[in-house]
């Protein structure tokens, strides 16, 4: 097969580089990961493939091994081995749940997260900030979608209220997640060589769009739907989609719990930071004390009660997550020789 050929196969999955690997490597895209392995995608065939020696070191930051969405340089054989990991464009994390903090990689070289939520019982704008808090430092550029707007009836009560909220630069598209009429409204950020993630509560419309978006019939919609029970073996299938606008829809199951990372700077609040600093008391607590700035923003409807209290919510567990992550860092660095094999790492994490 021609090189060119080769190249136009890997960018229309994403890929941006220049040339391909030499020396026997191979290019690909991850698509999937398992505890038993990784699916490339090298945008023609899907296959197995497991990750080289080096990519298994104990110590190694968790945020060097191959992640969903990366573009791997692999040695063809059986298995393929994933020997390099090239540099991302974009790097969407979460902390990964449980007690011990960690920072995982969810998905990488995104270059746009399709935040869906029903204009219907869904709507909820509390979830959408937090959403919009953990792509801020991503890379990643936000769009929030409000699906079913053919259900509802104070839609445009329900739009204008986000509108309002939300930093006037995040795009946000009302549509009916069943119409083609779709199609053309997300076309741009589903261009060809363009990466979106869709995500969303369960039930918020995510199948729907996507079949949609796929131009799949009722038929295949079914078809997929009976898939989906298998669990597994799905999000292979799903996992990397080109769609017909030319850019591909990445379905990964780690979008489905989020948790803040600790390094969120909240930017979506910058105007309650700044309400803050007008406070009569430095250290004011917002609470009864003369001269609250935010009670007075409260009590005149400049703030509503709403985003305050979400506001308070996701900066206390942006606070934990940063202890928990300092706490690890101090353990780190008392626990382990100065001249220690991985000595980058905790710089990287401190960024
Ligand atoms: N009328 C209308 N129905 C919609 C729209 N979007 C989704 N639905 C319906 O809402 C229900 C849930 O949609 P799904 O696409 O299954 O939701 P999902 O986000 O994929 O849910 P999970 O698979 O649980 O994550 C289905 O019955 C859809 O037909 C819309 O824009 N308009
Ligand atoms: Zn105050």
């Amino acid at each position: 097969m021609s090189e060119a050929t080769l190249i136009d196969r890997l960018r229309h999955i994403g890929w941006r580089g220049e040339s391909l690997p030499s020396g026997g490597l191979r290019l690909a895209r991850v698509v999937a990961q398992h505890r038993a392995g990784y699916e490339l995608h090298d945008g023609e065939h899907l296959f197995g493939a497991q990750p080289a020696g080096h990519f298994l070191k104990r110590g190694l930051d968790p945020a060097e091994r191959p992640a969903v969405g990366d573009f791997v340089e692999f040695e063809p054989g059986a298995p393929p081995h994933i020997q390099k990991v090239l540099a991302r464009r974009t790097v969407l994390s979460r902390a990964a749940a449980g007690e011990r903090y960690e920072r995982q990689v969810i998905a990488t070289n995104i270059d746009y997260v399709l935040v869906l939520t029903g204009l219907d019982g869904d709507f909820n704008p509390s979830r959408i900030e937090r959403y919009l808090s953990l792509i801020e430092d991503s890379g990643a550029r936000p769009v929030v979608l409000l699906s079913k707007l053919d259900l509802t009836e104070d839609a445009a009560d329900r739009v204008a209220e986000l509108r309002g909220r939300l930093p006037g630069e995040v795009p946000m598209h009302a549509i009916n997640g069943k119409d083609p009429a779709s199609i053309a409204v997300l076309a741009e950020y589903l261009r060809p060589g363009d990466s979106a993630v869709l995500v969303g509560s369960s039930g918020a419309g995510k199948s729907t769009l996507t079949n949609t978006l796929l131009g799949v019939d009722r038929m295949a919609t079914s078809a997929v739907r009976a898939h989906d029970s298998r669990g597994r073996h799905t999000t292979t299938h799903r996992a990397l989609l080109q769609l017909p606008t030319g850019g591909c829809l990445i379905d990964t199951p780690g979008m489905r719990e989020l948790k803040l990372t600790g390094d969120e700077n909240l930017d979506l609040f910058a105007d309650i930071d700044e309400l803050a600093e007008l406070c009569r008391f430095a250290d004011c607590g917002h609470g009864s004390e003369p001269g609250c700035a935010v009670q007075e923003a409260l009590d005149n409807g400049a703030l509503s009660a709403e985003r305050w209290r979400n506001y308070l919510k996701l900066r206390d567990e942006r606070e934990d997550q940063a202890a928990t992550l300092e706490a690890r860092l101090r353990r780190q660095r008392g626990g382990r020789p100065i001249d220690r094999p991985h000595g980058h790492r905790g710089q990287r994490e401190r960024d």
